[in-house]
């Protein structure tokens, strides 16, 4: 088995994908993005439902697709296994018959095909279901039955569409556990994509953010959440994001954000004055004050009213219109208690430790 290299374009009207990536074997690429950023896109030129407009796809010497030599290999002889988001099991067929389906379209005797398929459905905990249709079977059970099917015919390639979506929230979570288990033994290429969040940092070895057909970010989960580079990004993992350049004036450090204003920040020493860089900020970071606080540690003191309150979970999120604009979170206790409002004046205190700062580029 060997890597995947997509490395071309998809024109569709006014919309273009362009992406230069390689996905590897062994690891699990989580491809997150808003609606119509292109993964669905992307997916399809790498199974083969749509063509490339420029550039060329390849899994080690088995070229899938070359617009300039003119080569484009169609979906069925490409080693890729594809589980929909609604799994698209065929209806008059009971689970061990979808899943022998792709064995026995390459070859493999019915027999032996069958042998096989009860084998994978064993895998999945599921071999006492081998003899009901898909409409006898809950979500959570045909999400397991399509990805044996996918993998029955040991692809290189896994795509996989919003695995998770079509099932309900506890069946989700558990699935997605599973799901990781059954993944971190496979060694094929996974490509996933989602816009759920969680999905995408409990089942990524690495995550691509897709925005407008072009590459925005990746990395590790971890380091696209704790470093976002995108208010998307920013906003799907609920920090505050701030650009900015970093201006050092003797032994103190600034972020200028221009017209919405500046925050003292302690900064890499690496990164020199003058250079652009990004700040962000755990809106759990931030102190509420409805009074301008004479004492404190903190090195930045903000002074706005509240545009908003929601309520998340068990905290509560202010938007704050502010130089700059803060998000902020406190307990609902201290909503009650300070008597927080839209359009309340309220006064932020934010330490400069508590500011990560990190370059633009
Ligand atoms: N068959 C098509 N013909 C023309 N344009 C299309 C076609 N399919 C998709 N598009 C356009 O391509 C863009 C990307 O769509 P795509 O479905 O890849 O996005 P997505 O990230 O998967 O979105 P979603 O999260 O909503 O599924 C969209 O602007 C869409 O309108």
């Amino acid at each position: 088995m060997s890597d995947l290299v997509f490395d071309g374009s998809v024109v569709r009207g006014d919309f273009e994908l362009a992406l230069s990536e390689t996905f590897a074997r062994g690891q699990v690429t989580v491809v997150l993005g808003p609606n119509g950023s292109g993964k669905t896109t992307l997916l399809q030129s790498i199974s083969g439902i749509t063509a490339l407009t420029r550039g060329r796809i390849s899994l080690g010497e088995n070229v899938f697709d070359d617009v300039e030599r003119g080569y484009y290999l169609p979906p069925e002889d490409r080693p890729v296994g594809l589980v929909f988001q609604d799994h698209r099991l065929f209806p008059h067929l009971d689970a061990v018959d979808n899943v022998a389906f792709g064995p026995r379209a390459q070859g493999v005797d019915r027999a032996q095909a069958r042998r096989a398929a009860r084998e994978w459905l064993r895998r999945f905990g599921i071999e006492s279901l081998a003899d009901h249709r898909p409409a006898q079977l809950s979500g959570g059970q045909s999400q397991r039955v399509a990805l044996a099917r996918a993998l029955a015919t040991t692809p290189g390639v896994l795509l996989l569409d919003e695995p998770t979506a079509a099932l309900d929230v506890r069946t989700r979570s558990i699935t997605r556990t599973e799901l990781r288990s059954h993944l971190d033994q496979l060694d094929a290429a996974t490509v996933i994509v989602t816009h759920d969040p969680l999905e995408a940092i409990t089942l990524a070895d690495r995550l691509l953010v897709l925005e407008h057909g072009r590459l925005t970010q990746a990395g590790p989960p971890a380091e696209v959440a704790r470093r976002p580079r995108t208010d998307y990004v920013a906003t799907l993992v609920g920090l505050n994001l701030h650009a900015g350049v970093l201006r050092r004036v003797g032994r103190s450090t600034t972020l200028d954000l221009s017209e919405r204003g500046s925050l003292v920040v302690v900064a890499p020493a690496e990164i020199a004055a003058g250079h652009r860089v990004l700040a962000a900020i755990r809106p759990s970071a931030i102190a509420v004050h409805t009074e301008r606080p004479q004492h404190g540690s903190a090195r930045n003191l903000v002074e706005g009213s509240i545009e908003s309150i929601e309520t998340f979970g068990d905290r509560v999120r202010l938007a704050v219109d502010a130089r700059p604009d803060l998000l902020v979170d406190v307990t609902p206790a201290a909503v009650a208690e300070l008597q927080l409002r839209p359009g309340s004046p309220i006064w932020l205190s934010l330490k400069a430790t508590d500011i990560e700062i990190y370059p633009q580029d």
